[in-house]
């Protein structure tokens, strides 16, 4: 699996780093109020695991999957819900946790249902940003890293489901996916 990675961007220490102080903040921001966390499944899920961690105001979490990658490294353009809410997200702080915002699709989607639900507020904190992808005009509230323009897996995010577990966020060898 390492074997498959070109270079280390990020390592286990300048994440947990980074985390910390995304939680610092955004407890500072949403203290007196009671967000409603809702993590992008499947790659945000060790993110949304340590940042909670980090966010000493009371909170409740909940799930939605959604993919448009698939066993590809660009977008299909289409964002697809695989898993829905189980609560509703009507007159509460919404506070959405992205791994990695790319063409911005699938959180300009996300953003849209979320407003449509009747959300009070809709909050954005991304793991990760790649803007020089960016085919929608979209921006996180926070982010921890700007990465350049290359393919990454690592710390939740995937090449065709593999890679997840890694505990840093590196470069695929193209060879891996140029086949
Ligand atoms: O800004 P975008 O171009 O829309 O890309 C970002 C999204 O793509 C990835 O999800 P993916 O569809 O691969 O599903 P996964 O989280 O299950 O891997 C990633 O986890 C983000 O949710
Ligand atoms: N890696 C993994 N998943 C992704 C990426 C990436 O660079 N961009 C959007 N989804
Ligand atoms: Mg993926």
């Amino acid at each position: 699996m390492q074997n498959d990675i070109q270079e280390i961007l990020y390592d286990e220490r300048q994440i947990g780093e980074k985390v910390k102080e995304l939680g610092e903040t955004l407890t500072k921001d949403f203290s007196g109020r009671n967000p409603l966390v809702i993590c992008v499944l499947k790659g945000a899920f060790i993110f949304m695991a340590d940042l909670v961690k980090e966010i000493k105001v009371p909170l409740e979490i909940d799930f939605m999957a959604v993919s448009s990658y698939g066993a590809s490294t660009k977008s299909s353009g289409v964002v697809k819900i695989i898993k829905d809410l189980d609560v509703s997200v009507e007159g509460r702080d919404v506070l959405i946790v992205e791994d990695i915002i790319d063409s911005g699709l699938t959180l300009t989607y996300l953003i849209d249902v979320l407003e449509r639900r009747n959300a009070k507020s809709v909050t954005v904190v991304t793991l990760f940003d790649k803007p020089a992808r960016r085919t929608v005009d979209l921006q996180a509230d926070y982010k921890g890293f700007t990465l350049p323009d290359e393919f990454v897996v690592g710390y939740g995010l995937d090449y065709a489901e593999k890679y997840r577990n890694l505990p840093y966020i590196g470069i695929l060898k193209p060879q891996v996916y140029e086949k």
